[in-house]
């Protein structure tokens, strides 16, 4: 069969940086155009058909990031690798968002480059499922999804991520609170990408001590070590053409980030005591209830391995933000967890708006716990308000269990906490006028009652 060399398009304005990525590119055996800035771009990809962009982000005529919305729009087929000097995590989010193949840091290096473009090359991206993902309805996109349950907006926001993501190959970070998911939505994206006939396998990074980690990573030889008794492969070979999801990331001791990094960037690593080098074609997903932007701040995780990783970033929005999701979840866990000598049929009216008014710091899982716990206590086939946990039960649990926590709280529930008791003063002061509370806050009476909505506020009980 004789193929045409993979066409490959350069947009970037430093010269040097043009000529020699072009010249190993094409020394690699592609075929390639450089160009300096988004304009160029644009006319190139419109008079002739090409397999790859390698775009910078920082060049003229891209300011808003117009190649990467005119590319996607007119060429979803092509991947689109962005490649920047001046890395910004909104930026690598909107990059994300608008479905790239990869995001790499210079100075990169020339394994880095190629390893990247052959994947870039090898996954065609499903462009009719790109293109028409807005177009995807809510209903659709939940029955795709039946293991994530929620029709709150930041869950659909979330389902719309999850199913770009799950087309791609690209490293994926997912943070947020204890119990909000993460590990059910990296399950999704596995089970819904071209990896699903292979291993999912976690790996709990507090579990495993440094002085191990390649070792259990990488696998070793026997006799490398005390103890090393047979040859032993890795975690990740077990993983090889499926998914590696790292759970806890934000616990990683620094020596073990550089190698995790490694691996992440080459595919390839050296089991202890062997000379081989073993490569995998491993998609990395990672979880952290971590702030890591944070934790890279103040020198505790290596900025390459954050931005590496965070090529895509999905957020979980924690419970207390999915509004009437928890009824819901709460209907779908109790099927789950119903017994068949006392079985249950529902919860009372009482029950749920206890369930709705509670702030849920545990998330989902606290909220598993609570239905588990109600259904060994409930007499009748009715969960009542009583049957469940007492700070649950509370009328202003979610005050009080807030106030109680600040201590304790992260900085985005403290502020939380703080805009919603905000609210409450203002529709007091307002006796409920929400044109005047929004006048006062300087929103628009749409944003004011957005927020409203966000934190299950009725103007009217302060009316
Ligand atoms: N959208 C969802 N629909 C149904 N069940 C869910 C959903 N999200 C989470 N769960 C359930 O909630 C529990 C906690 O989820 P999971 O372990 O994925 O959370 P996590 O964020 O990874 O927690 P941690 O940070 O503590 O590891 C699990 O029992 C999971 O099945």
């Amino acid at each position: 069969m004789n193929q045409r060399p993979a066409r490959i398009l350069i947009a970037d304005d430093e010269p040097l940086y043009r000529r020699t990525t072009g010249q190993l590119l094409c020394e690699a055996g592609y075929e390639c155009e450089c160009v300096e800035d988004a304009d160029k771009a644009i006319n190139a990809l419109q008079s002739k058909p090409f397999d790859l962009i390698l775009s910078d982000l920082n060049m003229p005529g891209n300011l808003k990031l117009e190649l990467l919305h005119e590319g996607r729009r007119n060429w979803s087929h092509v991947p689109l690798i962005v490649i920047t000097g001046v890395p910004s995590i909104p930026s690598a989010i909107e990059s994300v968002r608008l479905g790239i193949t990869d995001y790499l840091l210079k100075p990169v290096k020339y394994e880095d480059l190629i390893s990247s473009v052959r994947r870039a090359l090898s996954s065609p991206l499903r462009s009719a499922c790109q293109t028409d993902l807005d177009h995807v309805s809510a209903s659709e996109l939940s029955d795709r999804y039946p293991e994530l349950i929620g029709q709150s907006e930041p869950m659909q926001e979330l389902l719309k991520i999850v199913d770009r993501v799950a087309q791609s190959d690209t490293s994926v970070l997912i943070t947020g609170e204890s119990g909000t998911g993460k590990e059910v939505v990296a399950r999704a994206i596995h089970t819904h990408s071209r990896r699903a006939a292979n291993n999912f396998q976690v790996i709990d990074c507090t579990a495993i001590p440094e002085s191990l980690f390649e070792s259990v990573l990488f696998g070793h030889a026997k006799g490398s070590f005390t103890g090393a008794v047979k040859d032993q492969d890795g975690l990740l070979v077990q993983c090889d053409h499926g998914t590696a999801f790292f759970d806890e990331l934000g616990e990683l001791p620094a020596g073990s980030q550089a190698k995790l990094l490694r691996a992440i960037q080459e595919q390839t690593f050296t089991p202890v005591g062997k000379s081989t080098p073993v490569h995998v074609d491993t998609r990395f997903i990672c979880a952290t209830n971590r702030d890591l932007e944070a934790e890279v701040a103040a020198g505790r995780f290596r900025a390459d391995l954050f931005y590496r990783l965070g090529v895509i970033h999905i957020p979980m929005p924690p419970l207390r933000g999915r509004g009437d999701d928890v009824v819901l979840l709460a209907n779908h866990l109790l099927r789950q967890v119903q017994s068949a000598e006392k079985p249950k049929d529902r919860f009372s009216a009482e029950a749920l708006d206890c369930l709705k008014r509670y702030s849920w710091p545990g998330n989902i899982r606290e909220l598993r716990n609570a239905i588990e716990r109600s259904v060994v206590l409930a007499e009748s086939s009715v969960i009542e308000a009583t049957d469940l946990p007492p700070s649950v039960q509370k009328p202003n649990s979610k005050d009080a269990a807030a106030t109680h926590d600040l201590a304790d709280a992260s900085r985005e529930e403290a502020l939380d906490q703080a805009e919603q008791a905000y609210l409450k003063l203002l529709l007091k002061k307002h006796d409920g006028n929400v044109s005047q509370s929004a006048q006062q806050a300087g929103l628009s009476r749409q944003a004011m009652h957005s927020l409203l909505k966000k934190h299950r506020l009725d103007a009217d009980d302060y009316r």
